[in-house]
């Protein structure tokens, strides 16, 4: 099919070897400062854009993106406060969009993971449970999309948390999400649930940036022909 990418960086990058790998072809790029690339014909002949940029433009890129009727696949995180405005404008405008905080199948079976293990621990008022994180230097947000989908899905089956909270410790009431910065690293998630007696944990490891290019892949692939808000749930059908 014919990708579009917005966003030229480390994903980018990624998602354009495996693009072309699976057939595909890349029939537009779009980087910072190349916005007049959205009124091309290239662009528009695109089945599919796919958006990885940064928290302050994503919102700009999939308005963009729509007033030219091209589907939008985005990993971008720390946006989300703008996620209804994008859920309204695929149900009254016609538009596609496929949104992730992660697209790697290691980190979506994760997700099922964790949210089971709290529903256990529901019944088990002993551990209190606390999260990390670890992402290499040049990540913009804090806590990582990834933590925050991870903490919601705690907050809801867990039942004795309101909110998460940012290296706050201390705070029964709140899940503590820790946040690493080192070197290169492609991304860590820990749940840890503790008590006096013992310690569970539960660790995702990406070991490159491939697992997540690959499922942004797999989504553009996915959206051919559909419309509406769309998620790795309607993909994967892994976490209810
Ligand atoms: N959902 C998932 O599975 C994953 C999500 N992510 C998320 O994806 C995002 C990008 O990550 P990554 O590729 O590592 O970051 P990079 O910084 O390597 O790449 C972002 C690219 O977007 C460009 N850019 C910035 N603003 C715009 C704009 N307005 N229009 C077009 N391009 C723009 C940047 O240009 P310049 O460098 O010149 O600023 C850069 O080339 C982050 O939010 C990250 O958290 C990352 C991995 C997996
Ligand atoms: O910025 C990154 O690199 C990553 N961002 C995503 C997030 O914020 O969860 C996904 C992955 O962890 C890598």
């Amino acid at each position: 099919m014919k990708i579009a990418l917005i966003g030229y960086g480390k994903m980018g990058h990624e998602i354009e070897k495996i693009a072309l790998q699976r057939g595909h072809e890349i029939v537009c790029t779009i980087d910072l400062n190349e916005t007049g690339k959205f009124d091309s014909p290239e662009f528009r002949s695109a089945e599919a854009a796919i958006e990885f940029t940064s928290p302050e433009s994503a919102l700009q890129n999939y308005r963009r993106a729509f007033a030219a009727n091209v589907p939008v696949v985005s990993g971008t995180t720390g946006w989300l406060e703008h996620l209804n405005e994008i859920k309204a404008a695929c149900k009254n405008e016609g538009q596609t969009f496929f949104y992730a905080s992660n697209f790697s199948l290691g980190v979506n079976i994760f997700y099922a993971l964790s949210n089971y293990l709290a529903k256990i621990m529901s019944q088990f008022p002993d551990y209190d449970v606390r999260m990390e994180e670890t992402h290499h230097i040049h990540k913009l947000d804090a806590p990582s999309g990834t933590a925050i989908t991870l903490a919601e899905g705690i907050l809801e089956n867990l039942g004795r948390k309101e909110t998460w909270s940012l290296n706050k410790a201390g705070n029964e009431n709140e899940l503590e999400i820790k946040v690493f910065r080192e070197g290169e690293v492609p991304g860590i998630h820990t749940v840890i649930y503790e008590s006096e007696a013992d310690s569970i944990r539960i660790t995702h490891d990406a070991k490159s940036r491939k697992g997540f290019a690959l499922g942004a892949v797999l989504a553009a692939e996915f959206t051919k022909g559909k419309k509406g808000f769309l998620g790795m749930k309607d993909m994967l059908n892994l976490h209810p």
